[in-house]
């Protein structure tokens, strides 16, 4: 288990659904819905496991719509964002209007955009730096594929990208920042990293912090694992010291699924 004092996580874990490119306006809805009810039924403690969902720009007005209208506890962000502000810049989406629909976070450097859409660690900076700006919580996605993992270099490349997007940040704009670290690997592939190889690299980009920044400030930032995480090996995944939750792609399409996996602590077998 994410180490606790006093039954208290040290840092309060985050369940994030990233939906990538699924989900019209109206199965948002739907699904949203149904993810805060099973929540509610199952006494989700939101103060003690965060809970997020990061659904295509189109559905963000209607899941506004509903979070505000319903008080619900949930939050929700951005899957992607652009390095400016406003201009002549053809199907990008700005910050400032994900802060203007209640985003609180925004993911940032997911692999299928630096793989599909080229984006190097200059873009990955910029974008965080976009998301500063307007007051959103960068979700940093890092991690290597598999060549590099074969050629046993995962620890390296996944740490050389943390450092080039966050290069030139103080520890104080970073405060809310939190890291996915996802093995390309393993998304969607149904493959797992173990869970020792998700607190290895969790535990380095800790470490990589302290190097940066100060231990302190190392010891509150959040890091995630993603990569087929699911209810059966949540619990197991998060029990590293320093996994403090999951950024889950295909099972946080089903509520009851991922409403399972937001109530990981339950499915924890003495
Ligand atoms: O952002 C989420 C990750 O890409 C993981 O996706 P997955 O859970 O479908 O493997």
């Amino acid at each position: 288990m994410t180490t606790q004092k006093n039954g208290q996580f040290v840092r309060r874990p985050l369940i994030a659904g990233n939906w990538k490119m699924n989900m019209d306006h109206m199965q948002a809805i739907a699904l949203v819905q149904k993810l805060a009810w099973t929540l509610d039924d199952a006494n989700h403690d939101y103060e003690r496991v965060q809970v997020s969902v990061f659904p295509p720009f189109t559905d963000l007005r209607g899941v506004q719509t509903l979070v505000a209208g319903d008080k619900l506890d949930l939050e929700y962000g951005a899957q992607d964002l652009s390095p400016q502000d406003s201009g002549a810049y053809t199907g990008d989406i700005s910050g400032a209007f994900l802060a203007k629909l209640g985003c609180s976070q925004v993911l940032v450097g997911h692999s299928e955009r630096r793989e599909i859409h080229g984006e190097g660690d200059g873009v990955v900076r910029s974008k965080i730096e976009a998301a500063l700006r307007h007051q959103l919580a960068p979700v940093l996605c890092v991690g290597e594929g598999l060549e590099v993992r074969e050629a046993g270099n995962h620890v390296h490349h996944t740490l050389a990208q943390v450092q080039a997007a966050l290069e030139g940040f103080t520890a104080e704009q970073l405060a809310e920042l939190v890291i996915a670290y996802e093995p390309v690997w393993a998304i969607g592939t149904g493959k797992t990293a173990g869970p020792e190889d998700a607190q290895e690299l969790a535990a380095a980009i800790r470490a990589k912090l302290a190097e940066l920044y100060s231990q302190e400030f190392a010891d509150s930032v959040r890091i995630l694992y993603g990569g087929s995480v699911k209810s059966g090996n949540v619990a197991s995944i998060l029990a590293g010291a320093d996994v403090d939750g999951a950024l889950v792609g295909g099972a946080s399409l089903e509520a009851e699924e991922f409403a399972k996996i937001a109530q990981f602590e339950k499915h924890i077998t003495a």
